[in-house]
């Protein structure tokens, strides 16, 4: 491809029109990868600086570079942008030229339920017969087959590299408040974009949650021009958000607002919750195979973002019954000792609120909560989980989450430390606290293990990587 087609996507385009004959043969971030003729973009980064690399880059036979900083370079055309991250999404749009126009794209955002609404909307709609690529932490889907996933919102050269393999009807993906900051969703238009909910997290990111919630609702400016907003008004942050939106005069659809209000049911212990919603004709019961009233929010989300897409109400409300939930997330397993084994990927106060909650309302007598902490993530949120488990748990089991390059010995003291206040005890390998755990358990028990889901990374010094998921099926199994 001619470098000036992909240049005109970029700002600083008419400069560099002396260059624009050279062809490019693909897009490069990483000096490691590129390849002959390749297009090299510098990104300043959080641990490397990409424009420290230019010279390798140049030596590798990279056809033209992109950065952000002055550089003067003979060998080859150096383009100086505004924003590298920015013009990485636009050259990786314009170089694979997805064909986005008669698909719909749906973007989910909020510090939980992500995932969950992502998955519930996917299943919704493809038993409607309707195809669906999918973008989360869990998966990613593209034309009914799984791609790898590490991020939860994938970086700008994949994106837009899957979507122009798409087949699929509709886009759903989940937008992480990284993404937005990073660009990595740049140039994508929206139909819907969907906002769950905000919770203290990530900040050793953002500065604080008013900033959290700012590059949060950065992504409903990406909706397009009919786009609609849909929000979820049952915490403090969802107001805010209508809030936000009303007065840039963006079309929203509120949930637990008069018009579409919804109402949580539970008639007795023995019964499971339900959502109640009223439309402006009828009221509708929703009862998704799920459970959790975090997950009839959820459920709320994903049936009104369907129904704008025009599905019939009773299809989605049977389509959310037979819903089977997301791997890793409230997923039970029963054990011999007549236990149960719940793993969860709660990992903040609030999601530790509801999971265990629901751990408490569907049944457990006792509950034994085994979680620890991402290493080089926001500590500041450590001493609220802590607080959340303590006052609806019943015995805490601190063990190691991922150490993300934090040493071994600095994680375990600082658990020693998080724990003092709790009524729990420590065990650092997360495969011996689970079967700890177990081997404690006595009937009528829930152990809840929270944090990793179905991750694989990294779990202790001196076992593979294996998944919580992994390791309770295996001790269920014995
Ligand atoms: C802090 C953060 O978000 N970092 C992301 C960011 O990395 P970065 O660009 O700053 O990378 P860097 O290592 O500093 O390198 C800078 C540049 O130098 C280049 N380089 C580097 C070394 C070299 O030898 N040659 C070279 O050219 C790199 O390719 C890069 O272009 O951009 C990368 C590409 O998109 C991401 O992979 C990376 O995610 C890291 C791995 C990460 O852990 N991110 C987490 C925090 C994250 O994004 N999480 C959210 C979800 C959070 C949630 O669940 O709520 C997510 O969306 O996944
Ligand atoms: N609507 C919700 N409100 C509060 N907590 C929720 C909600 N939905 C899910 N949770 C809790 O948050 C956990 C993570 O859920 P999910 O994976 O759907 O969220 P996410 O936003 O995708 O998170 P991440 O971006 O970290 O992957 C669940 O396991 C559950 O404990
Ligand atoms: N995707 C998030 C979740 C990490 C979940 C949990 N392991 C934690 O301790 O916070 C992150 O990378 O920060």
């Amino acid at each position: 491809m001619k470098l000036s087609q992909l240049l005109e996507t970029i700002d600083e385009h008419d400069e560099w029109r002396p260059f624009h004959h050279i062809e490019v043969n693909g897009i490069a971030t990483n000096s490691k990868l590129i390849q002959q003729n390749d297009l090299f973009i510098a990104i300043s980064g959080y641990r490397h600086d990409g424009h420290h690399f230019i010279q390798d880059v140049v030596e590798a036979g990279a056809a033209a570079i992109i950065g952000e900083k002055e550089i003067h370079l003979r060998e080859i055309p150096y383009i100086r942008t505004a924003n590298s991250r920015k013009a990485l999404a636009r050259l990786a749009k314009a170089y694979y030229r997805p064909r986005l126009d008669k698909k719909v794209l749906i973007g989910v955002t909020g510090t939980n339920g992500k995932t969950t609404t992502c998955f519930m909307i996917k299943h919704i709609l493809e038993q409607a017969g309707i195809s669906c690529s999918m973008f989360t932490s869990v998966q990613n889907m593209v034309n009914g087959q799984k791609r790898a996933s590490s991020l939860t919102t994938i970086d700008p050269l994949n994106l837009y590299k899957l979507l122009s393999d798409s087949q699929d009807d509709v886009i759903i993906m989940e937008v992480s408040s990284h993404g937005i900051a990073q660009f990595r969703v740049e140039g994508i238009e929206f139909d819907y974009c969907l906002f769950t909910n905000l919770d203290h997290e990530h900040l050793d990111y953002h500065k604080d949650m008013d900033e959290y919630f700012r590059v949060k609702t950065k992504l409903f400016q990406q909706l397009k021009p009919k786009g609609k907003a849909i929000v979820n008004a049952y915490n403090e942050w969802g107001k805010k958000v209508v809030q936000e939106l009303r007065s840039r005069g963006q079309a929203t659809h509120v949930i637990g607002h008069e018009e579409y209000p919804l109402q949580i049911i539970r008639n007795n212990q023995k019964e499971r919750a339900i959502a109640l919603m009223k439309t402006k004709e009828k009221s509708l019961e929703l009862k998704p195979g799920v459970l959790g009233i975090h997950n009839l929010y959820n459920a709320a989300m994903a049936f009104w973002t369907a129904r704008m897409l025009h599905l019939n109400e009773e299809e989605i409300i049977g389509s959310l019954m037979s819903f089977k939930g997301v791997p890793g997330r409230f997923e039970m397993f029963p054990h011999q000792s007549e236990a149960t084994i719940v793993i969860d990927y709660a990992h903040t106060a609030d999601a530790f609120f509801h999971c265990l909650n629901t751990a408490r309302y569907d049944g457990a007598k006792r509950i034994i909560h085994v979680f620890g902490f991402r290493g080089s993530r926001d500590e500041s949120k450590r001493q609220q989980m802590v607080k959340m488990s303590s006052r609806l748990s019943d015995f805490i089991i601190l063990t190691l989450d991922d150490l993300n390059g934090i040493l071994y010995e600095e994680m375990v003291s600082q658990l020693h430390l998080l724990n003092e206040a709790s009524k729990g005890i420590v065990i650092p390998d997360r495969t011996l606290a689970i079967e700890y755990a177990v081997k404690h358990a006595r009937k009528g028990d829930w152990i809840v293990i929270t944090g990793k889901g179905t991750e694989t990374y990294q779990q202790s010094f001196s076992l593979p990587a294996r998944s919580d998921v992994e390791t309770v099926r295996f001790i269920c199994s014995q």
